[in-house]
């Protein structure tokens, strides 16, 4: 087996967010990745059919359970968006310690370039991309108020004098560089029962607990959508490597065009991109696998162990 692996997260059946993890696995069949075969990290509410479909999808699923934040300070619970508390589960990939590095990708992303050089970065450390704060998301943060993004820091000075100093660089936690680690998923997870939860759920704990680790990557490694149209100077679209559909209103499976942005042609340019490559049979595990001359056995699936 090898000890690198792609994993993403899947909860729910509500969001289709399943459609997102087929859509990443047959992204990154068409760079031709060395490691085809996507890890899934499932909640125990992903349904039996959604699980047979991803297996079918060569992904490799694996269960794990929620992770609920302590309660905290109630007017902590406010989350940028409600579902974000559900997020916290992410922190399990931790315990995938029979590999020794892995690629975490949301499941609405799309692969565009092959990355998998990013396996060869140096260890100890965790690599990620910087966040932008000009979303309406961000709108209870200082940094929202008074303008101020990591990305353009030339635009609107840091006032020293009223907010202390500058907020410590930010990472977007729908693509990382990490080693699972027993010990420290641990402590991570002692940390974590400690920790009221805050706005943007396990993004801020991550941003937190990894700030001595964290290697930013550069932003074509996890193009945040809303700095298509907050940093239009710094976005070249034919240079991104991973879209990272994040911008209300734009994941491809559920988009309707009536979102503020949505109805810009480089979105729609962007969705219509994910559906080629979701809709395109050649990357379908069984036409893919078959023209690899792949020779393991496929095992049916045991179902009985989620009734
Ligand atoms: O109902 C849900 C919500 C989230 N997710 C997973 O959690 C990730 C983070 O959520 P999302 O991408 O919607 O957050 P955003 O990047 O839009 O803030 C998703 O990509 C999925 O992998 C999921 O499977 N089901
Ligand atoms: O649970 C916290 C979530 O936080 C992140 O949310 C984003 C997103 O909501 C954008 O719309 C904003 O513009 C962006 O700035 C913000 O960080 C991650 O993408 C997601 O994977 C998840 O970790
Ligand atoms: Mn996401």
């Amino acid at each position: 087996m090898s000890k690198h692996a792609y994993v993403t997260f899947l909860a729910g059946a509500q969001g289709g967010y399943v459609k997102g993890v087929v859509g990443v696995v047959k992204g990154l069949r068409k760079v031709k990745t060395a490691y085809p075969s996507l890890v899934v990290a499932v909640l125990p509410d992903v349904p039996e059919e959604d699980r047979r479909l991803l297996i079918a999808q060569g992904c490799v699923i694996r269960e794990v359970q929620p992770l609920y934040p302590p309660e905290g300070d109630k007017k902590h619970m406010d989350f940028a968006r409600a579902y974000f508390v559900i997020n916290y589960a992410k922190l399990r990939v931790w315990e995938f310690v029979e590999y020794e590095k892995m690629i975490f990708i949301d499941a609405d992303m799309q692969v565009n370039e092959n990355i998998d050089h990013l396996f060869d970065l140096p260890n100890g450390y965790f690599y990620s991309v910087l966040d932008c704060f000009c979303d309406p998301s961000w709108g209870m943060t200082p940094q929202f108020k008074i303008g101020y993004c990591q990305h353009s820091p030339e635009k609107v000075e840091w006032p020293t004098s009223d907010l202390g100093p500058p907020p410590p660089l930010y990472f977007n936690s729908g693509f990382f560089v990490f080693e699972p680690n027993v010990l420290t998923y641990l402590d991570m997870l002692n940390t974590f029962q400690e920790t009221p939860p805050t706005c943007f759920a396990e993004q801020d704990f991550l941003n937190k607990y990894l700030r001595d680790k964290f290697k930013p990557l550069p932003k074509e490694y996890n193009m945040v959508m809303p700095m298509l149209w907050w940093h239009p100077d710094k976005v070249e679209l034919s240079k991104v490597k991973v879209m990272h559909y994040c911008a209300t209103g734009s994941k491809p499976w559920r988009y309707t065009g009536k979102e503020e942005n949505m109805d810009r042609e480089d979105v729609k340019m962007l969705v219509n991109k994910w559906w080629d490559m979701y809709n395109d049979p050649s990357l379908d595990y069984i036409n893919y696998s078959s023209t690899q001359f792949l020779t393991e056995p496929v095992v049916d699936y045991p179902i009985k162990t989620f009734v």
